[in-house]
């Protein structure tokens, strides 16, 4: 059997025992991952027919407005991992503090906290755009037996055990790391099984697309604005293509297989940017770095931040390597 043919579920027990803390409940976990993946497509595809598009009516901790479909993925992530007791606690960008999840021998005995963005892309819900779900997985740093702490939840990304995300596009794909590389598996939705499609996959150490919000230019600190002007310049083999989707996920995905870089950058009317460290920028860049590539806030490392708030928003930058040391480049000069 080629290791095209091999569903998740296979390569989940076959590269178990590879995993540093193999025991077994890193695999029921990521299994719970893909059930309730399925039960957000089976949703996310129908959309258009029942009422669950549109806003929620109430507004989150981010002050965004719920999306319906925001309130259902993350209410489905929770309560599929709720029910399988591989987990001491959960927070996600639509809870506005983390949740203690217990173990039913009530003595607080799981071992991993997961960090999740149930809906990426909520702008794009309504208008039939690709979205996603985001997840970063740690062990706890503080002993087994007491209620899950804040501090398991704010460590530094090198501490995750394994990152990935959903991506609801024209086919539905889960691309996950362990920190063993970056491997996609494919929704099959007649029989509702993933397939291995996209085996090891690497970022191109360059590549030609360049992937912000140019409505928000006027805003950006010089050092961006240069860099923006450098990919658009007719020199080498520039201009650089524009594609911005909208939805990281979706976004992140082209340019890992096309070579590209996504930019969320700090501007004078986002002061450190958008995206949240814990559960949207640290799991891609774990994925970036396990692809080949790079994430910094233009001039740290993502995963070698040290968070202080569950919410809190960095600057990213994140894709091919060169690209993505290009734009620092551009940063720091201007900062001098
Ligand atoms: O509309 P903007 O400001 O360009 O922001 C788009 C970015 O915001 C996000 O939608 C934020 O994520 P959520 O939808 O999970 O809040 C990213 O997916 C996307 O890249
Ligand atoms: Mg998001
Ligand atoms: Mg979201």
């Amino acid at each position: 059997m080629t290791k095209k043919h091999q569903t998740l579920g296979e390569y989940i027990i076959e590269n178990q025992n590879s995993f540093r803390y193999s025991s077994g409940e890193l695999s029921k976990l990521i299994n719970a991952l893909r059930l309730a993946a399925k039960v957000v497509n089976h949703e996310v595809n129908k959309a258009g027919l029942v009422d669950i598009l549109g806003a929620a009516g109430e507004v989150n901790v981010q002050g965004e407005n719920q999306q319906k479909l925001d309130v259902m993925a993350n209410n489905i992530f929770i309560e599929t991992l709720r029910n399988r007791e591989i987990v001491c606690g959960i927070a996600s960008e639509e809870e506005d503090d983390f949740i203690t999840i217990n173990s039913s021998d009530d003595n607080h005995q799981n071992k991993y906290v997961v960090l999740i963005d149930p809906l990426d892309g909520s702008s794009n819900i309504d208008v039939n755009v690709s979205v996603g779900t985001i997840f970063s997985i740690y062990r706890r740093v503080t002993p087994i037996g007491s209620p899950v702490q804040i501090e398991d939840f704010l460590q530094p990304g090198r501490n995750q055990v394994a990152a990935g995300y959903i991506v609801y596009g024209t086919s539905t794909m889960i691309v996950y790391t362990t920190g063993d590389g970056v491997n996609g598996f494919t929704l099959n939705p007649a029989i509702g099984t993933f397939y291995l499609s996209n085996p090891n996959m690497q970022f191109p150490e360059n590549g030609k697309i360049y992937s912000v919000n140019e409505g928000n230019y006027i805003h950006f600190p010089q050092g961006v604005k240069d860099y923006i002007k450098y990919c658009q310049k007719e020199e080498g083999d520039r201009p650089y293509t524009s594609r911005y989707i909208g939805s990281l996920v979706s976004d992140f995905h082209r340019n890992m297989i096309k070579g590209g870089i996504y930019m969320y950058p700090k501007s004078s009317i986002a002061e450190e940017g958008k995206l949240r460290l814990l559960y949207e920028c640290n799991p891609i860049a774990f994925l970036a770095e396990q692809a080949g590539g790079k994430a910094s806030n233009g001039f740290t490392p993502i995963m070698d931040i040290t968070p202080t708030e569950l919410h809190q928003r960095v600057p990213f930058f994140c894709g091919s390597k060169n690209m993505v040391e290009k734009v620092e480049e551009f940063i720091q000069k201007a900062n001098q």
